[in-house]
């Protein structure tokens, strides 16, 4: 152990000034801080009043991250402690701007960055970072962030902030976790002209090229990290659905924005259906996007149904997909990307619906799902729409409305509008959070449908069940231990999801599902006796394994119950 100063530049060592006078003197570290001995929590007082004193959500970001390259329990205290507040900073929306500005606010490395000039070098690039044995990366190749588009090498921010939520929001160790971004270029013209532009300086590659190098990097992976999780994060659709079938049977992966996405929206689509006064069967609903997200989403919900009884084709048939062309028909006349093709609608008798209007006056649907990346395409002629189709089949129904596009800026409507528009009686869920609002003395609280419900759960699971694959029922498990995590309490207020406050709790309970379906599913490599007790104690043990294996800081002078 290095000794006196070099622990305090630690960030995994440093304790600041929770270090025991033990300690203290041990690692001769007297003299070199103040005297006083204080708690986690009393140093995370300090830190919320610094962060306060901050003007903008990047201020406050730059503060959070500087605090986490000092000290990293202090930050993930914090965070934990703090999330409500500290989720959107480190997280969308604000890691959408961190992301717009990355190579102009870059101070210090935190991810591998890999360049496809590299590419001969990948698995030296691997075993250089610092910390050994990761158990989870994200890795983007910043194709699509958020709804922000081709971000280039600047959309590392998302592989950051998501493992920072991995950590913070399932206790995955924050030296197990690995950022990448794969660099193949960008077709973005601001970065490509920015002088401070820390990418590659040239178009993207051919998606040939790209095939090639993705194969590369996944093959460096299973020959320098073979236990470690990937989660690939943000590509642009194609490559979304591409590399996710690609390498799926083969290695331990899955795509965040297809599965956890489609995991996170069917979860809160249960709850919804419980809410809405339209039976699950009577419930009818349209997508506007049909990208990976879109498709991923109508993908799971269909899952859903089929489970429930229904035929594959009954199950299709709830779903219209609206890109913008219009509705997605067979017989549009233009020629369908592959991933629209399953939804596309073979009962329009020719007829085809340009405008989310038209098609809503078609369908009449009682749930409207919007994953386009678009500000406002919900506009207030569309959701009362929405709400007048529902209001058709009877009193005291209500429409699901979900605008779930990241960060804010790309919302396809506000919560304010929705509950305006469709007095109160939406139930709502966005992708970024929008705050409570109060009309006429009422006051309504909105749900977060994002995937940080889903994914740090799945790959805590995934890494703890030693799955050799990340199967369908896997994420399947993911959506339906979330949907039976809300408490009494939540589900009196009308919530879909949990608090924000418990998605701590939620994911190990979302990662006991997945191990229990990875062994259903034959994936998990655990010894054989250790399911067979699980088995025998039930739940209760299994959850004990999850809870004595997550990082969860706490210092001496902390007098708390911990998860
Ligand atoms: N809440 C959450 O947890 C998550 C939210 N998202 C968000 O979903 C959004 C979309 O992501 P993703 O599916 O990967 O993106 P894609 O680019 O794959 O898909 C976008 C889709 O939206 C359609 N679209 C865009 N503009 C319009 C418009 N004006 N009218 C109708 N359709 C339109 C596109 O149509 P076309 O095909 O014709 O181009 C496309 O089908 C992003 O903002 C992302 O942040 C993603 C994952 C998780
Ligand atoms: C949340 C997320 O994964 C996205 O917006 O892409
Ligand atoms: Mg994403």
């Amino acid at each position: 152990m290095a000794a006196g100063y070099q622990v305090l530049r630690e960030p995994l060592w440093n304790k600041g000034l929770s270090f025991t006078p033990e300690e203290r003197k041990s690692k001769n570290l007297t003299g070199l801080i103040p005297h006083t001995i204080e708690s986690l929590q009393t140093q995370c007082a300090r830190a919320m009043k610094m962060i306060q004193t901050r003007q903008t959500p990047i201020d406050k970001y730059l503060y959070l991250s500087s605090l986490k390259d000092q000290n990293v329990d202090l930050f993930y205290r914090l965070v934990m402690d703090n999330i409500r507040e500290l989720m959107p900073l480190v997280y969308t929306p604000t890691i959408g701007d961190v992301c717009l500005q990355y190579s102009s606010i870059y101070t210090r490395p935190e991810a591998l960055y890999i360049s496809i000039k590299q590419r001969k070098s990948i698995a030296t690039m691997l075993r250089n970072w610092p910390f050994p044995n990761p158990e989870i990366c994200v890795v983007t190749d910043g194709s699509r962030i958020l709804g922000l588009g081709d971000l280039g090498l600047n959309g590392v921010g998302i592989s950051v902030g998501k493992l920072a939520l991995y950590t913070a929001a399932a206790g995955i160790h924050p030296e197990k976790t690995l950022p990448i971004v794969l660099d193949c270029g960008t077709n973005n013209e601001t970065n490509l002209k920015d002088p401070l532009y820390l990418g590659l300086r040239q178009k993207r590659v051919s998606t040939t090229m790209q095939q090639e190098f993705m194969d590369e990097f996944m093959a460096a992976v299973k020959e320098v990290y073979p236990e470690m999780v990937v989660q690939f994060e943000d590509f642009e659709t194609e490559k979304a659905f591409k590399y996710l079938d690609r390498y799926r049977n083969t290695q331990k992966c899955f795509n965040d924005d297809v599965q956890g996405t489609g995991a996170v929206v069917l979860a809160g689509y249960i709850g919804a259906v419980d809410l809405s006064g339209v039976p699950l069967e009577e419930q009818r609903l349209v997508f506007m996007g049909a990208g990976s997200a879109g498709v991923g989403v109508a993908k799971q919900l269909m899952e859903y149904y089929t489970r429930r009884g229904l035929s594959e084709q009954e199950a299709r048939s709830k779903f219209w997909l609206v890109d913008t062309k219009g509705l997605v028909t067979r017989d549009r006349g233009d020629n369908l990307a592959e991933h629209k093709k399953y939804f596309a609608r073979t009962d329009n008798n020719g007829l085809q619906f340009r405008t989310l209007e038209e098609v809503i006056a078609y369908v009449k649907p009682s749930a409207l799902v919007g994953l386009t990346a678009t500000f406002g395409v919900f506009t207030e002629s569309v959701v009362r729409a929405l709400k007048a189709s529902v209001d058709g089949g009877g009193l005291g129904r209500r429409p699901i409305l979900f605008p779930l596009s990241n960060p804010l800026t790309k919302a396809e409507c506000t919560f304010e509008q929705a509950i305006q528009w469709t007095e109160g009686t939406a139930i709502f869920a966005s992708g970024s959070p929008f705050s409570s609002v109060t009309v006429d003395g009422i006051t309504y609280h909105p749900n977060q449908g994002n995937n940080v419900y889903v994914f740090p759960g799945l790959g805590l699971g995934a890494i703890l069940a030693k799955a050799s694959r990340v199967t369908d029922e896997m994420v399947y498990n993911s959506a339906d231990a979330l949907a039976k995590s809300l408490t009494a309490d939540e589900i009196h207020k009308g919530l879909i999801y949990p608090r924000i406050e418990r998605v701590r709790e939620a994911s190990l309970v979302v990662a006991r599902e997945v191990m229990k379906a990875a062994r259903r599913d034959g994936v998990s490599e655990l010894p054989e006796e250790q399911w067979v007790e699980w088995e025998e104690w039930g739940d209760v043990a299994l959850m004990s394994y999850i809870r004595q294996r997550v990082y969860d800081p706490v210092s001496f002078g902390d007098a708390r119950v911990r998860l």
